[in-house]
């Protein structure tokens, strides 16, 4: 049984098609990336997962239940939505305890005190919360989300807002509560690189429809197509010129003094370099590289833009 599962969804709002034949799976433990435009559905999608809205057509199950019929089932989930949950004037620590006796966690003391702890905020439990920076409140946030220690947690764009150190710490704290705390974790989110660095398996939404469901490995592959990227000593302009039209060279472009080329093969890669350096170029450093999740996401989100 997978932790979440999503079968043949369909929603519309005011006669507009948002969500249209959706399926995609979670498995347990897995941390996944639900990616997509402004607009795509994915707080919808998330919202239909928690029982808080009806779909229109479609199946969905958490933990093998649909949750807007079972209460059992709910209590051992947890969600962020980007406003935190949390009341300003109260301190860190009475936002938990309050939170605590709401899901009647059995050890509140020492639980409010671990994630504290997790979250780095222990010397700060006393404090209100209208008093925290962004990212502090998104912490406690997360903390709040995870405190009576559910199986899956969904986190609605917990980045968003965040300064880059503030995104890494929160980035830090997802990968140790998958660790740690063994839940499975289902992110919305925009930020293309953390869901790359953190995510096992991504989905991306667009125009409606998953355009892409797979692992981050698969998805970002250079297998497929490789690629390679060399730093050339001096201006590359002419480098597209030398190697472009070799049997074994796909694509090619420069940018300064970078020559990147996609390969028909991957054993092909010092063929490339002979040709350079027979040519007259001085090579500094040579790479292979894999597509960035960015690049993946826009052709896809480019596509649906395309057509339904
Ligand atoms: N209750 C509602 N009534 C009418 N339209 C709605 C409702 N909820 C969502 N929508 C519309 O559905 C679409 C999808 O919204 P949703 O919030 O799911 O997108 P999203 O992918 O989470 O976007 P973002 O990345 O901007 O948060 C939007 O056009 C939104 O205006």
């Amino acid at each position: 049984m997978n932790a979440v599962e999503v079968r043949g969804l369909s929603r519309s709002f005011d006669g507009r098609d948002i969500l249209r034949d959706v399926s995609f799976t979670v498995g347990h433990g897995e941390i996944f990336g639900y990616l997509g435009p402004n607009g795509a559905g994915k707080t919808t999608t998330i919202r239909i997962l928690l029982g808080l809205l009806a779909p229109d057509t479609g199946e969905v199950r958490v933990l093998g239940r649909d949750l807007a019929a079972d209460d059992d089932a709910r209590a051992r989930v947890g969600v962020l939505f980007e406003n935190n949950g949390l009341v300003d004037r109260m301190s860190a620590a009475g936002n938990l305890t309050y939170y605590a006796g709401l899901y009647s966690v059995d050890d509140p003391a020492e639980r409010v005190d671990e994630l504290l702890a997790l979250v780095g905020l222990a010397d700060r439990r006393d404090d209100p919360v209208g008093t925290f920076s962004t990212g502090m409140k998104r912490k406690l946030g997360i903390a709040r989300a995870i405190l009576h220690r559910p199986e899956v947690v969904f986190l609605d764009e917990p980045s968003s807002g965040l300064d880059p150190g503030a995104q890494r710490m929160v980035r830090d704290l997802i990968l140790e509560l998958s660790r740690r705390e063994e839940m499975t974790v289902f992110l919305n989110s925009h930020h293309l690189d953390e869901v790359q660095r953190i995510c096992s398996t991504v989905a991306i939404l667009a125009g409606g429809r998953i355009r892409a469901f797979d692992s981050v490995e698969n998805l970002t592959a250079a297998s497929g197509r490789p690629a390679v990227t060399v730093a050339l000593a001096g201006a590359g302009a002419r480098a597209c010129e030398t190697v472009g039209g070799l049997p074994y060279v796909t694509e090619c472009g420069v940018d300064g003094d970078r020559l990147r080329c996609t390969l028909a093969d991957p054993a092909a890669i010092p063929d490339l370099i002979a040709a350079l350096v027979g040519a007259g170029f001085r090579i500094e450093e040579v790479r292979r590289s894999s597509r960035s999740l960015e690049e993946i996401y826009i052709e896809h989100v480019g596509r649906a833009e395309g057509g339904p």
